[in-house]
């Protein structure tokens, strides 16, 4: 165990912080050296096994991000995007591999990011999944053999908590499709249609997020044009997929010199 690299998880408590602490555990690869939560959450001075309801894993959740992040070889980070910002400068301090998975993030959230990977290791993906990741390239390739009679939509589902839209894994494959086109996905974006919204433009790319129950993830890339229809299809039922991907990042970005990478980096697709 002492020389396996020891992982912090940020957001311990959430859905995917769980997820990810039980990936750790079970993985083999890697040790669980540290547990973050906000200041005031209930699990802050907890043990984690004990407070995921099981045994005491020795390992206390804290308030203190960099006191977690100068033990550890990676951070892995599920949060929210203030909270990923800051835990960037706190990771590229401790010189510790930074996973973020945090959806959400704005162009200034982004800008800090870059500069916090000037001195340490980053790997950022909307999606940590496999699965998502091969449709990433799957959707590229297509756009780039369709011309724009072929109108390219995007459609996804997630769970009633989930507080962005569209989704991280949404515009990764908007950027992977306007990418394939030739174009910036900025211009051609067409997001939360409602009222009198005037016929679709000839070369958008559309977005359309539902949200209700449990759902995991689903991602629908569609390309329709007049007489036929192709869709490219990614549906989650299990957000270990997420957990493996980051823990898979967190081992890969060990050798790695400082820089910001992605999961095609990662996966090597
Ligand atoms: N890239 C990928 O593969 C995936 C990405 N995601 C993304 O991961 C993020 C988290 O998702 P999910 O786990 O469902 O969300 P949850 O709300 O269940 O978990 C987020 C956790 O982060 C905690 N948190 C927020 N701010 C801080 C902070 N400053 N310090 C410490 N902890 C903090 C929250 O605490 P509190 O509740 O007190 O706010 C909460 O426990 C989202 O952005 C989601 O889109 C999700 C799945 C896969
Ligand atoms: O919030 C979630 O749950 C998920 N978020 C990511 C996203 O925004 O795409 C990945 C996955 O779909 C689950």
């Amino acid at each position: 165990m002492g020389d396996l690299p020891g992982i912090v998880i940020t957001g311990a408590s959430g859905r995917m912080g769980q997820m990810l602490i039980r990936t750790v555990l079970e993985s083999g690869k890697a040790k669980l050296v540290g547990a973050v939560e906000r200041a005031g959450s209930p699990w802050v001075g907890r043990d984690v096994g004990e407070a995921m309801g099981g045994a005491a894993l020795g390992v206390i959740c804290t308030d203190d991000p960099l006191e977690a992040f100068a033990k550890a070889q990676a951070v892995i980070d599920f949060t929210a995007p203030a909270a990923t910002v800051e835990f960037a400068a706190l990771a590229a301090q401790a010189r510790a591999v930074h996973v973020i998975g945090t959806t959400g993030l704005e162009a200034e959230h982004l800008a800090k990011i870059a500069a916090a990977a000037h001195h340490a290791v980053i790997v950022r993906a909307g999606n940590m999944s496999l699965g998502v990741n091969l449709l990433v390239k799957l959707t590229q390739k297509v756009a780039q053999a369709l011309d724009a009679d072929w109108d390219i939509e995007i459609i996804e589902a997630h769970h009633n908590r989930k507080v962005d839209a569209p989704s991280g894994t949404a515009l990764m494959l908007g950027e992977a499709a306007a990418e394939g086109r030739g174009v910036a996905l900025a211009d051609v974006r067409d997001s939360g249609r409602d009222g009198i919204t005037g016929a679709r433009q000839r070369g958008d790319i559309g977005f359309s997020a539902i949200r209700g129950g449990d759902i995991v993830g689903e991602h629908d890339v569609l390309f329709a044009s007049p007489g036929e229809r192709i869709v490219l299809r990614h549906v989650a039922t299990d957000r270990a997929i997420f957990a493996r991907g980051a823990l898979k990042a967190a081992l890969w970005g060990q050798d790695k010199a400082p820089g910001a990478y992605d999961m095609l980096d990662v996966l090597g697709l």
